[in-house]
């Protein structure tokens, strides 16, 4: 397969590798201010940026009629309006918060473990992540889909950054550290003892294989999928 990377920076540089791993070609590295048209020599075009260039490119690539793996973070709020382009254009997508195969079991622990506790009011739950230092959102969109999990079981609406929960309102605390690649918690605490289920990426290279493996999945389908379209889960 022939891949374009729309963004070549942590993730870029390991997708680079684990596509080449899978026998497949880089055709194109684009970097801001590159123009997109070059992708769509590709079959699939993988695009890990930042929130503040995610929209334009997924428009422009959706556009072009490449199909398209985003892990892009940060940009929910435009999930809506990006389905409709697709589905107006017949292209493909694939978008997710997080690809590793772990993080997608992990959302399913949470799934299980929210219905289970929703029944026991002496709990309080609480969200943590941690990431390095130079990553641009908070709180991840990892902790935003265990949160909208949570929520789906519950009927919790609200959530609020820090490490304390109401009532009202679930606490997500959001850490920064030197070289963390993504570590997620989701704890229920009682005055008597701390449930905790817990995923840590120990390397980028679990998000880079996932997105990779989305990209095989996505060819001849039309449509707005997310990992777990691609995991069958
Ligand atoms: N869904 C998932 O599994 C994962 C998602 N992420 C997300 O992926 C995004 C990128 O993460 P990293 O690679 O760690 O960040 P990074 O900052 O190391 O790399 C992003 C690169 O994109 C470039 N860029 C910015 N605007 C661009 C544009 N318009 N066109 C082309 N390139 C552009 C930047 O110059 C930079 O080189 C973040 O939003 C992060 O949260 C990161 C890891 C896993
Ligand atoms: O920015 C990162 O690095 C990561 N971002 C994703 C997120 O926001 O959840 C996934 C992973 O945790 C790494």
């Amino acid at each position: 397969m022939k891949i374009a990377l729309v963004g070549y920076g942590k993730m870029g540089k390991v997708i680079e590798r684990v596509a080449q791993d899978r026998g497949h070609e880089i055709v194109a590295k684009i970097s801001r201010g590159d123009d997109l048209s070059i992708a769509s020599k590709a079959d699939a075009a993988i695009e890990f940026t930042s929130p503040d260039s995610v929209i334009e490119n997924l428009e422009t690539l959706i556009q072009l009629g490449v199909p398209t793996i985003c892990g892009t973070t940060g940009w929910n709020e435009h999930i809506p309006e990006i389905k409709n382009q697709v589905e107006r254009n017949q292209s493909g997508l694939v978008h997710a918060s997080n690809f590793s195969l772990g993080v997608n079991l992990f959302f399913e622990l949470n799934k299980q473990l929210a219905e289970l506790m929703n029944r026991f009011q002496e709990y309080q739950l609480h969200l943590t992540e941690i990431h390095h230092t130079e990553k641009k959102d908070a709180p991840s969109g990892t902790a935003l889909s265990l949160f909208e999990q949570i929520a789906e079981k519950t009927g919790n609406k609200n959530w609020h950054l820090g490490s304390n929960s109401s009532e009202e309102s679930i606490g997500i605390a959001a850490i920064r550290e030197k070289e963390v690649k993504g570590t997620h918690i989701v704890s229920y605490e009682s005055e008597i003892d701390t449930i905790e289920i817990k995923h840590e990426a120990h390397s980028r290279d679990g998000f880079a294989l996932g997105a990779v493996m989305a990209a095989e999945w996505l060819q001849g389908k039309q449509g707005v999928f997310t990992m777990k379209d691609v995991l069958g889960l």
